[in-house]
């Protein structure tokens, strides 16, 4: 299949792990920063290493993207950019995520950076046959009270760009129990809800992103291999699974494509979807996770359109944009 022609959804991927190293280093000069002056230096910086041992060294690379994400021109830039490089490969729709907490370092409110973005992501869409929408990440180190003003200060931008909220960062058992008010919250005010979990091995974190946080998509899920309960909740309630191979063996959840769940999953009738988590930090396309998948388990065009339509009917979108991006697979 030439699969930088075919339509595309992606579903999970971090904007601040999608940045190109030219800008980064445009940022750094423009700004005065004390950081990396040289590309291959930043490129180094924002990659992770194939001797990458696990999802916490994996994190160690969104450092310097974010020391460049702190004013309203550059997030509005990186928001516009990621859009471009998506549109680029024919990815028709994208769910971006990134944590406005990380973001406030130069004073920006929360509702500036999310316009920041907000705007950046329009512009790209008048110019280019693609849609986008925002998801508002909140990080699971912080305070549940730090995360509820993210649903707080997000909620005026539902419908207008920013479509749900996820917990992220590293993966800690039980981690769900400390975010049951936000995420009612949000599930109050109208957000879509989206949970990183069973990434590191822990499968009844995902059972809990469900049961206790309402958690209507899982990003990644792999380790429901490790908890009956959480794989038939998966499997019964249709909860769809945000895969990302590539960063998944970066992390060390699994050792290669050719062992990646994701195959096993669809067979059984999980609902998967095919993502890339992170272009710049798993150095991937949505077009290269396509080719990997494809490779390792001789996937056929209709096990591709499969796919493709479980992202459509993932995607926090209504059913008349859901039909738009049934259209370009026919
Ligand atoms: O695969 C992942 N698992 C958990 N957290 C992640 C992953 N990729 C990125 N982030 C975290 O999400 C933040 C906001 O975009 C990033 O700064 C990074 O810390
Ligand atoms: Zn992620």
């Amino acid at each position: 299949m030439n699969f930088n022609k075919m339509p595309k959804i992606d579903l999970h991927c971090h904007l601040d792990g999608s940045l190109r190293a030219e800008t980064v280093l445009d940022i750094i000069k423009k700004n005065r920063l004390e950081l990396t002056q040289s590309l291959e230096g930043i490129r180094k910086q924002l990659t992770a290493p194939l001797s990458c041992s696990s999802l916490d060294e994996y994190l160690r690379c969104f450092d310097l993207p974010i020391a460049v994400m702190q004013t309203k021109e550059d997030l509005e830039r990186v928001s516009f950019e990621l859009m471009e490089d998506a549109a680029m490969e024919n990815i028709k729709y994208i769910e971006i995520r990134f944590a406005p907490q990380q973001h406030t370092k130069e004073g920006l409110t929360t509702k500036e950076i999310i316009q920041s973005v907000l705007q950046g992501m329009s512009r790209a869409e008048k110019i280019y046959d693609i849609k986008g929408n925002y998801i508002l990440s909140c990080m699971r180190h912080l305070s549940a009270e730090s995360a509820m003003k993210i649903v707080e200060e997000g909620k005026q931008f539902i419908g207008q760009g920013v479509v749900a909220v996820d917990l992220c960062g590293g993966e800690v058992a039980g981690f769900c129990h400390k975010f049951i008010e936000p995420m009612k919250k949000a599930r109050e005010y109208g957000y879509r809800i989206t949970v990183h979990a069973g990434e590191t091995g822990i499968g009844q974190n995902v059972a809990d992103a469900i049961e206790l946080l309402g958690a209507e998509r899982i990003g990644h899920g792999v380790f429901i291999t490790n908890s009956r309960e959480a794989y038939n909740l998966v499997k019964e309630r249709k909860i769809p699974l945000e895969i990302c191979p590539t960063s998944n063996i970066q992390t060390k959840a699994v050792k290669n494509y050719g062992e990646h769940p994701i195959y096993d999953f669809y067979n059984d009738e999980i609902m998967v979807t095919l993502n890339t988590d992170n272009r710049t930090v798993s150095d991937t396309t949505m077009t290269e996770e396509c080719i990997q998948i494809e490779k390792a388990f001789h996937l056929k065009k209709e096990e591709y359109t499969d796919i493709y339509l479980n992202s459509v009917e993932a995607a926090f979108i209504s059913e008349d944009e859901k039909q738009k991006l049934r259209e370009y697979i026919k």
